[in-house]
């Protein structure tokens, strides 16, 4: 760094020296230069971001379009280079808007839009050419064609970093086979050593996305994805923002962009879930918060030291003796049926009985006498003030406090108030903590009594209870806008105020099922659950959490569980460490849904696969790079309760497959030693050998499906040895032709015929399946609807 030390005290001046270097950076500049924040840090992770950002966006425009995605991803060696292709059948992109899609950074759809979508900054695919002609030096080629044209347009652009402008090199039109899409083609410096994170990438993303069809070609492999479902995601509405969640900042232009006069007004339009019943409650807390509340004090009785009745008539001159005490008698009327009064409430009782005396007893009460009332009438009223502070801080205090200890915080309350600036005795919430801290602090210095935090609260609370709200019309869009202090009280009113949550509609989740089949299609599992929890609220953004788990079959039995991550069904590859769904499913106790946790936390073992989908207008994410979900609790929670749904499921299917295995178990130990047993018994008693399957499923309790033969005709006979019903489909393959069994159907096939019973026998019954053939048939016996360990076949 240029030192500008040896000019310090020798006259030069060096902040002029500084200004001469400075200057504006362009945004197109500062992605150069940080180019890992967008997650471009190295050519193998570049080249995984390239392929993410452009799939993305393709799934979000066929999304959009209301197309169910057929994309082709194409990474291919090119020299020195790599040269990526992204093809997608979407609705396409304008002439007028390629370049700028292509050719200006924080230039999109989205970034307004309150609404599920993959993209959300502007940045992705720009970000992508930025790095390619970084690396490679080559212009980004873009063929688009939109529904309707006969032509695709092509451009050869690359983006002016000093301007952050396209700076297009080709301009034409082409042909092209697909009738609809767009077409990108980048070159960049790259390797395959994130290969694994590729695969992952394309792989989860056809998981999360059934309805997709997703071609990937690179150096080594070429492989189809097929979609699971012509079903496209539920179409999603934009929201409005929630008054929960926003910023000031983004209040203040809000607040400066509308065309509301009035905060109720501003509150009504521009947010979502505010009508007029939400929006005066926020307007109260506003104007509490913007002016305070007044405290209400009781009058004090006739009987008291304080006249009042006294003081106003003391105050009225000039009047007539009538006419005065036909006022005084007016206003004393309604103090002495008031518990309490305020300042302004006084004001008007004052206002009241001066009108109603001008109109009986003909005499006028200017501005000014009414006043002089008010003054003198409240200047009575507040003396009562003592009184009152002891018996609200009485009230609100535990009986374990004494008498002294309660009076003297009381008196230094009533200080504060007669201290306070404010004649009318105006206080915001604030101020009256203030109020009752420092009188707590004194009476222990002086008193040596505490009044601990709850106390403090409870008093405070009590003073506000009786305090009334302000008749002041709440400030104007134009006064809260110009000054922030009053936009940031307005911020807070919205957020104490209690607002439904926002609606959903504007979110897409995979649901349930289609998570399941996602997963079913992509892993050779034997068992599949998946859970979608309800809406909740994050920040005034909604948000919906899913989960799904994998198991058995061909998943690797060693080694930990695979998380696969997902942000509105985007599959999330790097950054597993930091992000929150990791930490989830580390701290969940699997053992106690059968997974094997060495320890008894952090990741569990086993062959699974989980899947944690996070859907929202706004997912925090870690970084812009997007590639790890924050640690908000709240999102937290709800990842856990998906988890633990599904995972219920798993441990149901666990215990009952555990429980077979026993069983089969045993019934191999028995199988083993029972024709044993029987031999013996032949040998012994020298009868003939005795059939072993029916005792077999006697003792096991199974269901026995047994075959005779005789005479031409074929018996399947089930006993059903166990307590509960049973629903089988039992089928025949017979090698002739069976003619037409009693209740069974009969297909034949290539020569052989399929004979299916359906029959249901009760616990401890018998059914009889029979049908006639030829004498040199052969028979294949197949047995539905009862688990193997729980079947006996001898047949
Ligand atoms: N394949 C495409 N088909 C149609 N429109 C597209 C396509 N790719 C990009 N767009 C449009 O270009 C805009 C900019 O895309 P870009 O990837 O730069 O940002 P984004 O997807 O909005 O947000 P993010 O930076 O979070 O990815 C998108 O918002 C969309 O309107």
């Amino acid at each position: 760094m240029t030192s500008y030390q040896s000019e310090l005290g020798g006259g030069g001046n060096v902040a002029e020296e500084l200004a001469k270097g400075q200057r504006a950076i362009s945004i197109a500049e500062f992605f150069e230069k940080n180019k890992h924040m967008l997650g471009f840090d190295s050519g193998a992770r570049g080249l995984v971001t390239a392929v993410k950002e452009a799939v993305d966006n393709a799934l979000d425009a066929t999304e959009e379009a209301g197309i169910l995605p057929d994309i082709y991803v194409e990474i291919a060696e090119a020299g020195d280079y790599y040269r990526l292709v992204i093809e997608d059948n979407g609705p396409g992109i304008t002439k007028e808007q390629i370049p700028k899609v292509f050719g200006k950074l924080l230039y999109g759809s989205r970034f307004h839009a309150r609404e599920q979508s993959r993209g959300q900054q502007g940045i992705g695919i720009s970000a992508a050419v930025l790095y390619s002609q970084l690396t490679s030096g080559k212009p980004a080629k873009i063929t688009s064609k939109t529904q309707g044209s006969s032509q695709a347009e092509y451009f050869e652009l690359i983006i002016d970093t000093d301007s952050n402008e396209p700076e297009i090199s080709v301009e034409d039109t082409t042909t092209w086979e697909r009738t609809h899409g767009t077409r990108i083609e980048l070159e960049m410096e790259a390797n395959m050593r994130a290969r694994q994170q590729l695969h992952d990438y394309i792989k989860h993303t056809a998981v999360v996305n059934p309805h997709a069809r997703i071609e990937f070609r690179e150096p080594s492999e070429h492989l189809k994805y097929e979609r699971a479902t012509d079903q496209l995601p539920a179409e999603t509405t934009e929201i409005r923002p929630h008054p929960h969640g926003v910023e000031l900042g983004t209040l203040i232009k809000m607040l400066g962009a509308t065309d509301s006069y009035s905060v109720s007004g501003f509150l009504q339009t521009e947010f979502t879930r505010v009508g007029q019943k939400t929006a005066d409650s926020v307007v109260e807390h506003f104007r509490d918060r913007h002016y305070g509340r007044e405290m209400a004090w009781s009058p004090p009785a006739s009987q008291d030291e304080a006249d009042v009745a006294a003081a106003i008539t003391d105050a009225v001159n000039g009047k007539g003796a009538e006419a005065t005490e036909a006022f005084t008698d007016a206003v004393m009327k309604v103090l002495d049926a008031r518990e309490r009064i305020s300042h302004h409430e006084l004001v008007t009782v004052v206002g009241n009985a001066a009108d109603a005396t001008e109109d009986e007893q003909g005499v006028t009460f200017g501005e000014t006498v009414r006043e002089n009332a008010v003054e003198a009438a409240w200047g009575a009223i507040v003396t009562s003030r003592a009184a009152d502070c002891y018996r609200l801080v009485d009230d609100a205090t535990t009986s374990k406090k004494d008498d002294a200890a309660v009076e003297a915080l009381a008196r230094r309350i009533e200080t504060a108030f007669a201290n306070s600036e404010d004649p009318r005795d105006r206080v915001t919430y604030d101020t009256l903590s203030q109020f009752v801290d420092r009188a707590a602090e004194r009476t222990k210095e002086r008193d040596e009594v505490s009044f601990g935090e709850t106390a403090r609260e409870n008093v405070v609370d009590a003073f506000w209870s009786v305090c009334r709200t302000v008749p002041d019309d709440a400030p104007s869009v134009s006064e809260t806008e110009g000054d922030r202090d009053t936009a940031s009280e307005l911020l807070e009113a919205m957020r104490e105020t209690d607002i439904l949550s926002p609606p959903t509609d504007c979110l897409a989740p995979i649901t349930d099922d289609l998570v399941r089949a996602g997963l079913e299609k992509e892993y050779d599992a034997d068992f599949f659950a998946a859970a979608t929890r309800d809406a909740e609220v994050h920040g005034g953004d909604p948000f919906i959490v899913e989960a799904g788990i994998a198991y058995g079959g061909d998943l690797p039995a060693e080694g930990q569980v695979d998380v696969l991550r997902f942000a509105n069904r985007v599959p999330l590859v790097y950054q597993r460490g930091a992000c929150a769904s990791t930490d989830v499913v580390k701290r969940i106790n699997w053992r106690n849904y059968g997974l094997d946790q060495p320890g008894g936390s952090g990741m569990p073992n086993g062959p699974a696969v989980f899947m944690i989908h996070v859907a929202s207008t706004n997912v925090p994410f870690t970084s812009e790079s997007k590639d790890a979900i924050a640690n908000v609790p709240g999102i937290e929670d709800e990842i856990e309760l998906a988890l633990r749904e599904a995972a219920r499921e798993l441990k149901r299917y666990l215990n009952k497959r555990r429980s077979m295995e026993k069983r089969q178990r045993k019934q191999d130990v028995i199988a083993d030693i029972l024709p044993r047993m029987a031999d013996k018994l032949s040998e012994v008693t020298e009868r003939d050998q005795l059939q072993v399957g029916d005792s077999l499923a006697r003792i096991m309790n199974n269901v026995l499906v047994e075959r005779s033969v005789e005479d031409g005709t074929v018996r399947l006979v089930v006993r059903n040895f166990s307590d509960t019903n049973a629903s089988l489909d039992v089928t025949d393959i017979v090698t002739a032709d069976p003619g037409e069994p009693n209740d069974g159907q009969v297909v034949e096939m290539d020569g052989e015929w399929f004979v299916k019973w359906s029959p249901t026998v009760s616990a401890g019954d018998t059914a009889v399946l029979e049908y006639r053939v030829g004498d040199d048939a052969t028979f294949d016996v197949s047995v539905e609807g009862v688990e193997d360990a729980k079947l006996t076949v001898n047949a």
